[in-house]
């Protein structure tokens, strides 16, 4: 598919949740969970400030998706994100069996920018989420979005 002025308004949101998530302490990911008709059925940020690392937004709108949306509707459920899913989020959003998914930046510009910030690498190996599911419709990145959510980083990780 091609990424829809929707999708953007979509990805916009994501990237103010990336931004609060930074305003908390929390690192520069935000993520929105939209229905077949355009309705936003939950959004998240990330939440990793208070030690538990697994406290990824994509990670919890597969668990919300899981407990609350019948399994055959889930497919046609999109999740946008302000950056691409790591290998954690890309296997939970596979297993519970959800549709589409944009991101505003990829995985390959995130580690070149931890690099440039002199930062050692996630724990977990950088894949792609058409590695880890690699049936998923996905588009992104999106170039608009990669300087203002490069800054997040490095604003994220001088405040630290
Ligand atoms: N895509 C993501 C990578 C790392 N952390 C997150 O919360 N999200």
């Amino acid at each position: 598919m091609t990424v829809s002025a929707e999708d953007l308004r979509h990805l916009d949101r994501c990237v103010e949740l990336a931004e609060a998530a930074v305003d908390a302490g929390d690192e520069p990911f935000g993520s929105v969970l939209v229905g077949p008709d355009g309705a936003v059925l939950m959004e998240d940020h990330n939440r990793v400030s208070a030690g538990d690392g697994t406290r990824h937004p994509e990670l919890a709108i597969a668990l919300w998706a899981a407990a609350n949306v019948p399994p055959a509707d889930r497919a046609a459920l999109t999740v946008y994100t302000s950056g691409e899913h790591c290998a954690m989020c890309s296997a939970a959003h596979a297993w519970a069996g959800l549709g589409r998914i944009v991101f505003a930046t990829s995985t390959p510009q995130l580690v070149a920018w931890y690099a440039d910030l002199g930062l050692p690498a996630a724990p977990v190996a950088a894949l792609r989420i058409s590695e880890v599911a690699p049936g998923l419709p996905t588009d992104g990145p999106v170039d608009a979005y990669a300087e203002r959510v490069r800054a997040l980083h490095a604003r994220h990780h001088t405040l630290m």
